[in-house]
């Protein structure tokens, strides 16, 4: 479990970028940190492994104020993905799965092994192992971007916009691919996007946030759909502009789920 209790950050320029943020994530579970540009999520994100360190305020792993434990422990044991992969360009894509496994003191040949088998979990065959991510399609940089967060194992996993750079064909992939992840694997999640639609999907509980960390409302994506708090989450959701209504038309003895569009969805179970 992830606590934040009245946590601030005021950065040296003095900018006021989380106000006073106080929020549980439940253990194996995924919560997404959603809002327009500058709103803090990144803020919020980093404050987990202390690649930002709050003004006010703590922030506790399983009970534990994470200020009192040492900052290089804890960032690697703490799984982190970026929106550009991150990746070292000038080493091969097995060496980036398993440099945190190399600097946690772990044998060449171990990490080797243990990276294979994570990029397997990730979807890439060995045949990926000894490229160079830029001999690597954007989206298989991002897969191994997610391998080499998940190589050591960490029950926390955060992941900062991290389908935000490729195709959205590539990206429903991806997002497919992390819903399997999570399932077969069950970590505690903490995913930043601007995308309602992939908070909605990716998301546990889904966190919208506005400018200074401020929450406009938490909850499971039912819940937010269902009971909106206010005009803001409405407009932010989409649900203002009927965007998200569904109706259903009667065809040859089926129900046939139509969108806002006029296009067929699906058709509801019986
Ligand atoms: N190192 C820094 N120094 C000064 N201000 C910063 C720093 N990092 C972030 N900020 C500011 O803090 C606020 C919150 O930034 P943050 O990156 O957390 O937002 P975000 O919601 O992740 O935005 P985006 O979606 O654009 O990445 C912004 O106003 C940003 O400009």
């Amino acid at each position: 479990m992830i606590e934040y209790r009245s946590v601030a950050k005021t950065f040296a320029d003095g900018t006021e970028a989380v106000n006073d943020f106080s929020l549980v994530l439940p253990s194996r579970t995924t919560t997404v940190f959603v809002g327009s540009s500058g709103c803090g999520k990144t803020t919020l994100l980093r404050m987990v492994n202390r690649m930002i360190d709050p003004t006010h305020g703590q922030v506790l792993i399983d009970d534990v104020d994470i200020a009192t434990r040492n900052k290089v422990k804890l960032r690697r044991s703490i799984g982190y993905v970026m929106q550009h992969s991150g990746l070292l360009p000038h080493r091969t894509v097995l060496d980036n799965v398993g440099s945190v496994l190399r600097l946690n003191g772990m044998s060449r040949k171990e990490a080797d092994r243990r990276s294979q088998e994570v990029l397997e979990t990730v979807g890439l065959d060995s045949s990926h192992a000894s490229k160079y991510p830029s001999q690597l399609s954007g989206g298989q940089q991002q897969r191994v971007g997610v391998a080499r967060g998940l190589a050591a194992d960490p029950n926390i996993l955060l992941m900062d916009e991290p389908f935000g750079a490729v195709d959205p064909i590539v990206r429903d992939e991806l997002q497919r691919e992390l819903l399997r992840l999570q399932h077969d694997l069950d970590k505690t999640i903490v995913f930043v996007t601007h995308d309602v639609d992939e908070a909605f999907l990716l998301g546990d509980q889904v966190v919208i946030l506005k400018q200074g960390g401020e929450i406009a409302q938490v909850g499971a994506p039912a819940d937010i759909l269902a009971s909106p708090a206010d005009e803001f989450v409405s407009s932010f959701v989409g649900l203002d502009r009927g965007g998200r209504t569904l109706h259903v038309e009667e065809r040859d003895g089926r129900s046939i789920v139509v969108d806002a569009s006029g296009k067929a969805t699906g058709v509801l179970a019986r």
